[in-house]
């Protein structure tokens, strides 16, 4: 699928969001859409999916059967959830049976079976993204589109997301996803579009594939300008806390970086940059590429 040119304004008179996008992705790829909030990322996401067409430009090669996840389900529908699965299943294109099949199916395996009755409404707002998410892989999609799909999720569903596009890709589909928790640092194969300004730049791969973990302490104040500083960078942020330890006074001794897996160990972190009141810190973890040696 290409995005040739697209320009996206949401007014006539307003500014545009997009402007000249020109992308391509294709089969059994996968890109990590990234950049600050309100950058339209969410917006080009859209694009790709059908649900918003360019002000100018076009989008081609769109794969016939399109999965998208929106940040935020529509739970504001008067269905119970096997009725809206079902429904959509027919939608895509399925047969009554198929359909019922598929329903049961992805229901099961994303922990909804006992919903199933339940109307939508009514959900958590994770039980409700778990819809959308079923809802988009009824019927395998030759593009999956996930805009921030693991907010809000639990855990065993969040560890499921890497799981359904690794089965897209294995078809030949393309997937594009944005997060804004880091969890894609487990799609290391991911392509990586900054979205800056209205216009897109691929980040070129490391030839070092590994990850590190820097973790790094800031007043609370400055938490979120460093979290957006950092995902406008490309980095991946991969959770916010507060964290007595960071407040410690004096400075601790660097330690070697470790790998993203050793990431929640006991071990301390390292170079924290000390001496903050505890109730004024919060520690930003960020995963930075290239590995070993090169925190920035
Ligand atoms: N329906 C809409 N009508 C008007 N403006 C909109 C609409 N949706 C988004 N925008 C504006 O377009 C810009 C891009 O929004 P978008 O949601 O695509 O950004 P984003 O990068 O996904 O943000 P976030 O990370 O906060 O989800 C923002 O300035 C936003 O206010």
């Amino acid at each position: 699928m290409r995005l040739e040119d697209v320009w996206l304004r949401y007014h006539r008179r307003g500014p545009w969001v997009l402007r000249g996008i020109d992308v391509r992705i294709g089969p059994g790829e996968v890109a990590v859409v990234l950049g600050r909030n309100g950058v339209g990322k969410s917006t080009l996401l859209q694009v790709a999916a059908g649900v918003l067409r360019p002000g100018r430009g076009r989008v081609t090669d769109r794969p016939a059967r399109v999965g998208w996840v929106p940040e935020r389900f529509p739970a504001d529908q008067p269905f119970t959830v096997a009725r809206y699965l079902t429904g959509m299943a027919r939608v895509a294109g399925l047969g009554r049976a198929a359909a019922d099949e598929a329903v049961t199916s992805w229901t099961d395996r994303l922990g909804l079976s006992a919903f199933r009755s339940v109307r939508l409404p009514e959900l958590s707002k994770g039980t409700a993204q778990k819809v959308g998410l079923a809802q988009a892989m009824l019927r395998p999609p030759g593009l999956l589109v996930l805009d921030e799909p693991w907010e809000g999720l639990d855990a065993a569903t969040r560890e499921l997301v890497p799981e359904l596009i690794a089965e897209v890709l294995a078809a030949d589909g393309s997937v594009l996803v944005s997060d804004h928790r880091g969890e894609t640092i487990q799609l290391p194969a991911a392509r990586r579009w900054l979205v800056a300004d209205g216009s897109l730049s691929e980040e070129t791969p490391s030839t070092d594939e590994t990850f590190a973990v820097v973790e790094v302490a800031v007043p609370a104040a400055r938490v979120a300008g460093t979290v957006a500083r950092l995902r406008a960078e490309g980095h991946q942020v991969l959770r916010v806390r507060s964290d007595a330890c960071a407040a410690a006074p004096e400075a601790r001794p660097a330690e070697p970086l470790r790998a993203a897996g050793a990431a929640r160990s006991a071990e301390p972190p390292i170079g924290v940059a000390g001496a903050l009141a505890a109730e004024q810190s919060e520690a930003v973890d960020a995963a930075v590429e290239p590995a070993a040696g090169e925190a920035r």
